[in-house]
């Protein structure tokens, strides 16, 4: 199941040796438990291990293959951040896309060497999703070949960018570029923020902290102002645009060919999500087979809390969406890959349909693993709210994908724009035209759903439920947008009265390719038990996410209200089924306790003992009475008594 899961036996070892060898090297392990450490101690803790990663590396993993990285990342340094995560997250991915061969040369091995920490400054107080009025100017000088970076007002402050604010020297600064008066867009510049030997910031910049977050706090998100800063021409990243010294400006071969840095993200992070969700499951379904309270037969002792239905249906429709989701990404990252070779030599016809897919993918799956992660907490009772469980930092980390990134409806909205233009292909009696993740539009469905009449049709047809629900809601959605323009309406202005049906769109679209995903990934399977343990869960999967999604196919009678009766009955048969499997199937996903980071969810099991080990290495114990007491508590009680 680990090798299904991490996309071959090879990965699947190479974590397990990787695991191992961290497992016998104390110097790489946290100091004390994070959750007793102050912001600072745990940015200086994450910058000894970082260091000594940076020593230690190759004696570990590859240091060239970004899944060993990762897997290294979450290990040693955890889900808290680091001081160089938007450096690999970010930095290089966008000099990687976006700096011409000779750019590359200067800075990418620099890069690559540590000898310089980047990240990726585009957010602004004033501004996040809305890129074209980002305030930020670059201007070109003629007379000297410079581009002089500004802030004109409060507003035009970078804020956000990860490790900006205290750890880099150097980010990808993203400016309005003007020449001779014209502006031309946002576009990405490599700008020197600090001396590389003081690493105090350069004149002309303003740089900080933004404070602590909900989570992700070893992260310094930063503040950036520029005061008339001077850059190279050729510190414009020149891959697909160019600037001539004459101020002649090359336009690239795609509009938004400047964003992939974004969609870079967007398509990486759905593992980093799945990755999430199974680690809050794998804590909370771990604890519910230790925790026994209540009794189902009155006769019978407690039971393990697990074996509630309602637990089971809080926790296992999750495991199955950590499974898709970890497919889905695994399937994306490959199209992404693939567009991202297409664009380097010059074929951009692909990125629209990746932009429409990532976007999409980005909002459910972050949405979904928020929702499944806070359910895991509020499965372990009391002990979940306990920091001990760890549960919440996962849940705070994993939530900021909701946001960063593109915001979720902003992104749903994206999508939705593909899908209405694939509407109107449809209507215009074009269907051939769709390309392959929309051809399903084009599609005359039946007039019911089959689903509870034809035995052993596999998952045939339910995807094909999902696509007439998808399918109806797109071409509903675009009729009323469409529709409202013919009245009159101004094209914005309808777009707007129609967002929340069109969002419904986008969102079912994308739950269909995650169940197809899931769908296509049961089927490759060759080992026998493997195939049955997960054909449990994609059973599961299809029938909990109908039922989810059930009333758009009961509103024109696809489903029946029988057929709802037989899907509900399905979700009970199979959490019982998936009852014996469920710890198995998270503890395939190997994680190390080192790695979860919860003394609730450790594989040993002993909650109890751990939980008492852990409230008495608490600061608070070391001493039996506080400060805060003698200070203050007791002269009050003191005086009260008098
Ligand atoms: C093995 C694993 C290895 C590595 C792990 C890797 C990843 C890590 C995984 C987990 C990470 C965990 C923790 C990370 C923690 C921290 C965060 C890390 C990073 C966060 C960084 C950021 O947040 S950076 C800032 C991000 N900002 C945004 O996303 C802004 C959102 N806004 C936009 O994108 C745009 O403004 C817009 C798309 C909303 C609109 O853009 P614009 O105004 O320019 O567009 P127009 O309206 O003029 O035109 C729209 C048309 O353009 C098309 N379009 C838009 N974007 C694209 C695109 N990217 N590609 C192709 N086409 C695009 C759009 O479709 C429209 O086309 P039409 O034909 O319809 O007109
Ligand atoms: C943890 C974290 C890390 C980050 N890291 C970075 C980084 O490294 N670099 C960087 O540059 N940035 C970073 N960001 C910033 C992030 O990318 C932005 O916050 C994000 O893109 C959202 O933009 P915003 O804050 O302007 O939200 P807003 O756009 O102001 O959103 C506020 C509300 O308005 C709605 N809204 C806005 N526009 C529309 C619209 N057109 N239609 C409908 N509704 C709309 C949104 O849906 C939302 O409900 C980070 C943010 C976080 C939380």
């Amino acid at each position: 199941m680990a090798a299904q899961i991490w996309g071959s036996e090879k990965r699947a070892r190479r974590r397990r040796e990787i695991s191992a060898k961290i497992a016998q090297m104390p110097e790489l392990h946290d100091s004390k438990p994070l959750p007793f450490m102050t912001r600072e101690e745990k940015i200086m803790e994450s910058a000894r291990k970082l260091t000594i990663l940076t020593e230690k590396m190759g004696q570990i993993i590859d240091p060239t293959d970004p899944a060993e990285l990762y897997h290294l990342n979450n290990e040693v340094l955890g889900l808290e951040g680091n001081p160089m995560a938007l450096h690999g997250v970010m930095f290089i991915p966008a000099l990687s896309a976006q700096a011409s061969d000779e750019q590359q040369a200067k800075w990418l091995p620099r890069a690559l060497r540590r000898e310089i920490i980047g990240t990726y400054a585009q957010t602004e107080l004033g501004h996040g999703t809305n890129l074209q009025n980002l305030e930020t100017t670059a201007t070109y000088d003629l007379a000297t070949q410079e581009f002089v970076l500004h802030t004109p007002q409060i507003t035009a402050l970078k804020w956000w960018p990860g490790n900006l604010g205290k750890s880099s020297n150097y980010a990808v600064v993203v400016a309005h570029m003007i020449i001779k008066a014209k502006n031309y867009g946002p576009h990405p510049f490599m700008v020197q923020l600090r001396d590389e030997k003081t690493h105090e910031p350069l004149p002309g910049i303003t740089i900080g902290d933004i404070g602590p977050k909900m989570a992700y706090n070893i992260v310094d998100n930063g503040f950036l102002g520029f005061n008339k800063y001077r850059i190279p021409r050729t510190n414009l990243l020149m891959r697909h645009t160019k600037v001539e010294a004459d101020g002649t400006y090359i336009k690239p071969p795609h509009a938004k060919i400047n964003y992939s840095a974004m969609v870079h993200v967007r398509a990486y992070m759905l593992t980093g999500q799945a990755i999430m969700l199974a680690s809050a499951l794998n804590i909370a379904t771990r604890y519910s087979s230790v925790r026994r309270q209540g009794q189902i037969d009155k006769s019978q002792p407690e039971v393990k809390v697990l074996e509630y239905q309602t637990q089971q249906h809080r926790l296992f429709p999750s495991i199955a969406r950590a499974y898709a989701f970890q497919f889905a990404g695994a399937e994306t990252v490959k199209l992404y890959e693939h567009v991202l070779k297409e664009m380097k030599s010059g074929n951009v016809s692909l990125m629209a349909d990746l932009h429409a897919l990532t976007s999409g993918l980005k909002s459910v799956v972050t949405y979904q693993t928020g929702e499944g992660i806070e359910q895991a907490r509020m499965a372990c009772g009391g002990h979940g709210y306990s920091m001990a469980s760890y549960i919440s930092e996962i849940y705070g980390v994993a939530i900021g994908g909701c946001t960063y990134e593109g915001e979720n409806m902003v992104m749903l909205l994206q999508l939705a724009r593909y899908l209405v233009k694939s509407a109107a292909l449809v209507k215009s009696g074009q269907s051939s035209k769709l390309g392959p993740l929309v051809a399903y539009l084009g599609v005359k469905s039946e007039p019911t759903s089959l689903i509870d009449r034809i035995p052993n049709s596999g998952f045939t047809e339910y995807v094909k439920t999902f696509q007439h629900v998808s399918k109806r809601q797109t071409l509903k959605a675009a009729d009323m947008f469409f529709g409202l323009m013919e009245k009159g309406e101004k094209r914005e202005i309808a777009w707007n009265k129609c967002s929340v049906e069109l969002n419904r769109a986008s969102r079912l679209h994308t739950r269909l390719f995650i169940v197809e995903a899931f769908v296509r990934r049961v089927n490759e399977i060759a080992d026998i038990r493997i195939k049955e343990a997960l054909t449990d869960l994609l059973h599961l999967h299809v029938n909990y996410e109908l039922l989810d999604i059930a009333s758009y196919a009961l509103e024109d009678g696809f489903l029946s209200a029988s057929q709802l009766d037989y899907i509900r009955d399905q979700v009970y048969l199979y959490l019982g089924k998936i009852r014996p499997n469920a710890v198995s199937l998270l503890d395939s996903w190997e994680f190390s306790d080192i790695e979860l980071r919860s003394v609730l969810g450790r594989r040993d099991g002993n909650v109890y003992e751990n939980l008492f080990k852990w409230a008495k290495s608490s600061p608070l114990n070391k001493t039996d009475v506080l400060s805060s007491v003698t200070q203050y508590l007791k002269p009050m009680m003191e005086k009260a008594r008098l």
